[in-house]
């Protein structure tokens, strides 16, 4: 399989006209084929930005976007801006018809030149999408995650090359939204579809992504494999996006057992290990929150409050005494 990027953008910026000058700037990113690349950044990163000017649904001010080389035509220069080779999906279902069937919604995009053919893709995509059962349903009668799994199949009818996903799962419920989210890396394995997707949610960029991309205030910080960027993060922003981590003052790390210059350190709640059979039982146990799988306490000492995850359920109880162990951290 091909290496080379299917989608490219070459040191692309667009800002907004306005005070805050905010966009996206000088971004630089490859996409590959048959891979999901999520772009993941805090609200107002540029995120949809970025999908846009991919997309060709936004012209850059400078730069290019090139696919298979070639730059992307942006609103000015198409009657109907979009590549004709990509697709996008956002959380608002707007674009479907609500009073039709699941099977017209995603059927009536293909031509009519051959029946056969048209029967036999609609089928494969319901199937894939798990909507078959309800091909005759109404679209007013889903959930919000059944219309969102009609919009996926709707933009996949017609095989584009490139799928966009803004948010797309953000109105669905947890277990809807990873079966979902399953289903997606699954077309992406069998069919060799290619996923942009932007997400604000770190679970779901880290369990679906086989690349990821750090935007902050309209700039690439950071790419790379979602486990590189999760376990040796080289922003303190891009720890803080991927994990609820603890964040200590380089000072105050020293009750951690942690010496460094540097002015923050940032330890994640799994580095940590808890051990009540050491001599020092300085932290006390101040909370507990139930996760279910495990358990999440929060200790203090002096001023110091800090996250731990216990998987020995009801080990470490309210006021408990527990020596700690800092097993890895990222001073920045
Ligand atoms: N049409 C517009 N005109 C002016 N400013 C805009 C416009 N669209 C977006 N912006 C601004 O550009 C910045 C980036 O917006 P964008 O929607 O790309 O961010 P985002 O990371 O997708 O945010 P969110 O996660 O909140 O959806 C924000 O500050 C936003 O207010």
């Amino acid at each position: 399989m091909s290496d080379q990027p299917l989608l490219q953008a070459v040191s692309v910026s667009k800002i907004y006209s306005g005070r805050h000058g905010a966009g996206v700037q000088f971004a630089d990113l490859d996409v590959k084929p048959h891979q999901i690349t999520a772009i993941i950044g805090e609200s107002g990163s540029g995120k949809s930005t970025l999908l846009k000017l991919l997309y060709g649904l936004l012209s850059p001010q400078k730069g290019q976007i090139l696919y298979k080389g070639e730059p992307i035509l942006g609103p000015h220069d198409k009657l109907i801006p979009g590549h004709d080779s990509m697709k996008m999906v956002t959380q608002h279902t707007d674009d479907l018809n609500l009073h039709a069937s699941v099977w017209d919604n995603v059927a009536h995009l293909l031509p009519n030149t051959d029946l056969q053919a048209k029967q036999q893709r609609t089928t494969e995509l319901l199937k894939q999408l798990k909507l078959f059962h309800m091909a005759d349903k109404r679209v007013v009668e889903l959930s919000g995650g059944e219309k969102q799994r009609v919009a996926i199949a709707k933009a996949l009818v017609t095989s584009p090359e490139v799928l966009f996903l803004d948010e797309p799962f953000n109105q669905v419920d947890t277990s809807f939204r990873e079966g979902l989210q399953r289903d997606i890396r699954r077309i992406v394995d069998e069919t060799g579809l290619t996923v942009v997707m932007v997400s604000h949610d770190p679970a779901e960029v880290l369990s679906m992504a086989d690349e990821l991309i750090v935007l902050r205030n309209g700039e690439i910080v950071e790419a790379g494999k979602p486990e590189e960027l999760y376990t040796n993060p080289v922003n303190f922003y891009t720890a803080t996006l991927l994990s609820n981590c603890n964040v200590v003052e380089g000072e105050e790390a020293k009750e951690l057992g942690i010496k460094t210059n540097l002015s923050r350190v940032v330890i994640y709640p799994e580095w940590i290990s808890i051990d009540k059979k050491m001599l020092s039982n300085k932290w006390k146990v101040m909370q507990i929150l139930f996760k279910g799988p495990y358990e999440e306490l929060w200790l203090t000492y002096n001023d110091l409050n800090i996250r731990v995850f216990n998987l020995q359920l009801g080990k470490f109880p309210i006021g408990k005494g527990v020596s700690i162990k800092v097993n890895k951290y990222k001073a920045f």
